[in-house]
Order: C-alpha cells, then sequence, then structure tokens
C-alpha cells in the first residue's frame, strides 16, 4: 500500500499514515535484524554489525546540529540540542558515541579501527551520508520528519537487546549499556518531532514531503542492513576494503 497524500488529511489521518509507512518498511523487517536478535549470527557477524553501525552513531550529532542551526527560536533549540548531548555526552555523562565504543569494545574490536571509519561497508557510508545531505538540503520540517523512525525504535531496541543478551554468551549488559537510555530518549525525541510535523505540514503537498522523508529514512536504515546482509551473511562476498572477520581485534593487528 502506497500512503498518499493528494488531499489535505487531519493530524490524526496524516499520523495513522506515518506509522502505517514505520509498520510496513521500518529496519524490524529486514532478515539481518531478525538473525540479529534471534541469536543466529557468529560473533564476527555481530562485530561487523557494530562496527558499520558506529558510522551512524557517529553521524547523528553531526546531522543534528545542521537541523539545529536551521531551528529559529531558543525554545526549538533547547530541545534539539539535548540530541547532540545525547550523543556527544559532558563532562559528567557518557555519551551515545562513547557507549557505542564501549559496544564495539565488548565484541572485541580495536577502539582506534573503529574510530577511523576504515573498513565499513560502502553501502553504510553511502546511507549515512545520503542522511546527512538529505538534513542539510530538504526543507526543515522535511530534515525533522526524517527522525520520525525514532517513533518505531523503542519497540526493535528492546527485541532486540533481550534477544543478544539471551542468545550471545560474548554479550553482556554492559557491552549493550547504549541502549539503556535509548527509548526513553527515542520517545520523547519522537513525540517532539512528530508533533512538529502534524503541526507545520499544513498543505497536502507538505503532508506527501513530511511522508516521504519517512520512506527515505527507512531506506536509509534498510540498505545498511542490506550491506551488511550481502557482504557478511548470504553471500557472504566481502567488497574490496572493507572490514574482514579476524582483523581489528582488540590489541591485535589494525592497518
Ligand atoms: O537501534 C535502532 O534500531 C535505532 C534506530 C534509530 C532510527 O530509527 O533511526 C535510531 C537509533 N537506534 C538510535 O540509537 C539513535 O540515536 C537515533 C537517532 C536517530 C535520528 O534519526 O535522529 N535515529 C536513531
Amino acid at each position: 500500500m502506497r500512503e498518499t497524500a493528494d488531499r489535505l488529511m487531519s493530524r490524526e489521518e496524516l499520523e495513522a499514515a506515518l506509522r502505517e509507512i514505520g509498520a510496513t518498511r521500518y529496519h524490524h523487517l529486514h532478515p539481518f535484524q531478525t538473525l540479529l536478535q534471534d541469536g543466529r549470527l557468529n560473533r564476527a557477524q555481530v562485530q561487523a554489525w557494530a562496527l558499520n553501525r558506529y558510522y551512524y552513531q557517529a553521524n547523528i550529532p553531526v546531522k543534528d546540529a545542521y537541523i539545529l542551526a536551521r531551528l529559529g527560536g531558543v525554545e526549538l533549540r533547547r530541545e534539539w540540542r539535548q540530541r547532540i548531548l545525547d550523543h556527544d555526552g559532558s563532562d559528567t555523562e557518557r555519551g551515545g558515541i562513547e557507549k557505542w565504543i564501549a559496544l564495539t569494545d565488548g565484541v572485541g574490536l580495536d577502539r582506534a579501527f573503529v574510530e577511523s571509519g576504515h573498513g565499513i561497508l560502502a553501502g553504510t557510508r553511502f546511507a549515512v551520508d545520503a542522511y546527512v545531505h538529505f538534513v542539510r538540503e530538504r526543507s526543515l520540517l522535511e530534515a525533522i520528519a526524517s527522525s520520525l523512525t525514532e517513533l518505531f525504535s523503542p519497540n526493535v531496541i528492546g527485541v532486540r537487546t533481550r534477544g543478544m543478551l539471551a542468545h550471545y554468551t560474548f554479550i553482556s549488559k554492559e557491552t549493550l549499556a547504549y541502549f539503556d537510555k535509548r527509548p526513553v530518549q527515542a520517545k520523547r525525541d519522537s513525540d517532539f518531532a512528530l508533533d512538529y510535523c502534524l503541526e507545520h505540514a499544513t498543505t497536502a503537498k507538505e503532508q506527501a514531503a513530511v511522508m516521504d522523508a519517512l520512506r527515505f529514512k527507512c531506506q536509509v536504515l534498510w540498505a545498511q542492513l542490506d550491506a551488511l546482509y550481502y557482504a557478511y551473511v548470504e553471500p557472504g562476498f566481502i567488497p574490496p576494503d572493507a572490514w574482514r572477520p579476524g582483523e581489528a581485534e582488540a590489541g591485535g593487528e589494525t592497518r
């Protein structure tokens, strides 16, 4: 089904259309996600996921800084800057990026290698870069709408975290600490973004643009898992320059 906005929808209709986009396109439906949460990946495949996702994590506050710069008004900026704090942390609080490094430490990857961005898949880089470009180039409304995937993340995070803890001996609660606060933060952030979009999409054209932005972002997430699946699961064809199992083990050799 393709949700269209050829007429002006009510707030409730637009929200329902957005939720339908998530229900049918979000990465909870991707086979890599299912394998990950069902414990059907090996340690190297989980390492590949953690390594590649670091690039997404590292770029989230970058894209939020672009949005922040375009927000008019103290109240809006104050709201949005919390997102950057959540990821970059502060003198007193570990941020999400540092917690993701604890995750890659926990699965045994060399920290300097992870931070260098070497070895990530081209598919990861292209998808994440496309997200950053999207928020720079599109309207503020579309940029904010592209964060609406977070409406659906608390559920997938819960399923993934529980599954990984239950199935993988090499995963501990400390390793996954990144996800402890995310559901609450994601709900706060996506409630705000949803409200903003419902309020500011006042024409059928703007409503259609909001829906397209959410579809685009679902594709950003989906494409990252496609790249992982092709390289490390089936057919398991690792592209030149991408990380190979055994490489960059913590305490081992990096390049
Ligand atoms: O674990 C996940 O499935 C998941 C999904 C998403 C998302 O839906 O984009 C985000 C996150 N996690 C996340 O941790 C995060 O910080 C985040 C920020 C954003 C965004 O677009 O601003 N999405 C997500």
